[in-house]
C-alpha cells in the first residue's frame, strides 16, 4: 500500500494547497514539526506560537472531517520527518517550496537522508505567481520591485485558487496522531493574551482567515477606502490585517486575489482594490527575491552582541514617542502597521546606527505575521542591504506629524502623553515638558529645523 507523508510548514490550509493535489497515496500522514531550536533560542515568540497553535488545531479539525488527521511534534524537523518516513516505509514525502534558506536546506538534508527510503517531492504554492509565470528566470529577477512589476505588464493574470479536497486518504494504521497542549510546549505562550488597546483580535486558522477576508471586503467594506487609509495607525480596518494568515499559509495569495476579483465584479475595480493587489505582489517579489538571495538575505546570520540602546528600542524607551508607541504596540499585540514598521526600522538603523539584523531578528521573534522573505527583505530594503543597494531613511519626526497629526496614536500607547496638547507637542515631549520626558537616545541633525522651542507647552 503506497504511503505519503505531507510535511506541513507555512501552508496550514485545505483550500488552494498543492500538497493535497492528487494522485495521493493509499494512505497519508500529515505532520507539522515545531523546530525545537526556534523555541530554545526564542526565535518564535509567544504571540506567534499561540497563533500557530490555533492554526494547527483548526487544520486538524478540517483534516479529521475529511478522514485524515494531523500529527504535531516538537523537535528537529528533518530528524522527525525522516524517522516517520522510515518507520512507515513511506513512498513519498511532500513539502512546499519555502522562500527561506534554512527551510530549503532542511528539504535538501531530508532528501539526502531519505535517499534509500523514498522520494521527497517539493511543490510550489501559496504565492500569486508560479515560477513559470515569473517575467524573468529567477537568476535574472529585476533588482527593484518597480522593474519587476513593469516586466509583468499592466494586467498580469494570476491563476484561480483550487478548492479544498472533499476527502483525503486514511491515516496509516497505528501511526501516531494529535498535538501536545500549548501549555506543555510553552506555558508563557498559553497564558499570553493581546492587550485591549490594539482594538483587534487575531485568531489562527483557515476559517478565521477567511472570515477576516470576508469582513474586510464585504461586511465593513473597508477595502473601498484602502488607498486612502492604508497608512493608518489606529483602528481595525485601515488595512486588511491579513498578514498573519498569509504568513502561516492559512490563506493563499491567490485566494485573496480571487476574493478581491469577486468584490471588483460587484463594486468595480478601483485605485484601492488595485493597490491591495499591488501589495500582494510586493509579497511575491520579496518571496522570489529571498529564493534568489539564499543565505545572503540575512547578511550573515551571526548577530553582533546588541548594544544597550538596542534593549531601549525593543522596550519602547528611546524617548521618541512615534517609535516607542509602535514598540509597545508590537509587544502588546504582536502586530504593527506598515507605516510604524518602516519608522521603527529606520530609526534603529539610520538614527541609532545599529545593525539592521538585530532589528530583523527582534521582529522575527515578536511578529505574529513573521515571514522570512517579507521580514528580512523589508529590513534589508530599509538598511540598503537589499537588491537595490539603496538605503531608505525616514524622517521620523515629520512622519509622526504627517501620519499622526493629533498625536492620537502615540497617546494611545503612552497615556502620559495625553496631558500634552494634541498635535506636535506629543511627538516632542522632551521639548515641551523636559522635566517629565527624557531627551531621545538620538536626535538627528536634520530634525533641528522641526524642533519646537524649549518649554513650548501650549505647543502646536
Ligand atoms: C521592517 C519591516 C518588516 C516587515 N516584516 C513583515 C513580515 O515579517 N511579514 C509580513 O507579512 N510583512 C512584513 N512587512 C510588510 C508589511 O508591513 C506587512 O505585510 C503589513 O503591514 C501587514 O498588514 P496588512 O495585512 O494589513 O497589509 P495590507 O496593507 O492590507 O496588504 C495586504 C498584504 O500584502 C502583503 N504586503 C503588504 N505590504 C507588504 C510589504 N511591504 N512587503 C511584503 N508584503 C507586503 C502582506 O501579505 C499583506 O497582508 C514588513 C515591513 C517592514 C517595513
Amino acid at each position: 500500500m503506497s504511503t505519503d507523508i505531507v510535511w506541513l510548514r507555512q501552508d496550514l490550509r485545505l483550500a488552494d494547497n498543492p500538497l493535497w493535489r492528487g494522485p495521493l497515496g493509499r494512505q497519508m500522514l500529515c505532520v507539522y514539526v515545531l523546530d525545537e531550536h526556534w523555541l530554545a533560542t526564542g526565535r518564535i515568540g509567544r504571540a506567534r506560537l499561540g497563533f500557530l497553535w490555533q492554526s494547527l488545531i483548526a487544520l486538524r479539525g478540517e483534516l479529521l472531517k475529511r478522514g485524515s488527521d494531523l500529527l504535531v511534534r516538537v523537535g528537529e524537523p528533518v530528524a522527525v520527518v525522516a524517522s516517520l518516513a522510515e518507520a512507515l516505509q513511506a513512498d513519498r514525502v511532500r513539502v512546499r517550496v519555502d522562500a527561506g534558506w534554512e527551510e530549503a536546506r532542511a528539504v535538501s538534508r531530508s532528501r539526502r537522508r531519505l535517499e534509500a527510503v523514498c522520494a521527497v517531492e517539493e511543490l510550489e504554492g501559496g504565492m500569486l505567481l508560479a515560477p513559470e509565470l515569473l517575467p524573468t528566470p529567477l537568476e535574472a529577477l529585476p533588482a527593484s520591485f518597480s522593474a519587476f512589476r513593469r516586466r509583468l505588464g499592466p494586467a498580469p493574470a494570476f491563476a484561480d485558487p483550487e478548492p479544498a479536497p472533499v476527502t483525503l486518504p486514511p491515516w496509516p494504521e497505528a501511526a501516531p496522531r494529535g498535538l501536545p497542549a500549548l501549555r506543555e510546549v510553552c506555558s508563557r505562550s498559553a497564558g499570553w493574551r493581546p492587550g485591549p488597546r490594539g482594538g483587534f483580535r487575531f485568531a489562527g486558522g483557515e476559517s478565521a482567515g477567511r472570515a477576516r477576508l470576508d469582513d474586510y471586503l464585504w461586511n465593513s467594506g473597508a477595502v473601498a477606502r484602502y488607498r486612502e487609509t492604508r497608512d493608518g495607525l489606529v483602528g481595525p480596518d485601515f488595512s486588511s490585517r491579513l498578514s498573519p494568515w498569509l504568513a502561516q499559509g492559512c490563506l493563499s495569495a491567490r485566494q485573496v486575489n480571487a476574493a478581491l476579483g469577486e468584490w471588483e465584479a460587484e463594486h468595480g475595480e478601483s485605485e484601492s482594490s488595485r493597490w491591495l493587489r499591488l501589495e500582494l505582489l510586493w509579497r511575491d517579489y520579496f518571496h522570489w527575491a529571498a529564493r534568489q538571495a539564499g543565505r545572503t538575505l540575512f547578511g550573515g546570520r551571526e548577530l553582533p552582541s546588541p548594544p544597550a540602546a538596542f534593549s531601549a528600542w525593543c522596550r519602547g524607551e528611546t524617548g521618541v514617542p512615534f517609535v516607542d508607541a509602535a514598540m509597545y504596540e508590537l509587544a502588546d499585540t504582536g502586530w504593527l502597521s506598515n507605516r510604524a514598521r518602516q519608522n521603527v526600522a529606520s530609526y534603529l538603523v539610520h538614527d541609532l546606527g545599529m545593525d539592521w539584523r538585530l532589528g530583523a531578528a527582534w521582529f522575527e521573534r515578536c511578529l505574529l505575521d513573521y515571514d522570512v522573505a517579507s521580514n528580512w527583505g523589508n529590513w534589508g530594503y530599509i538598511a540598503g542591504r537589499g537588491r537595490q543597494g539603496r538605503a531608505h531613511r525616514f524622517h521620523v519626526l515629520r512622519q509622526a506629524d504627517h501620519y499622526d497629526p493629533e498625536g492620537a496614536y502615540v497617546a494611545r500607547w503612552q497615556p502620559d502623553l495625553e496631558r500634552l496638547p494634541a498635535g506636535t507637542s506629543r511627538h516632542q515631549p522632551w521639548r515641551v515638558a523636559p522635566e517629565a520626558f527624557p531627551v531621545p537616545l538620538a536626535v538627528p541633525e536634520d530634525w533641528h529645523d522641526d524642533l519646537l522651542p524649549p518649554g513650548d507647552g501650549a505647543g502646536r
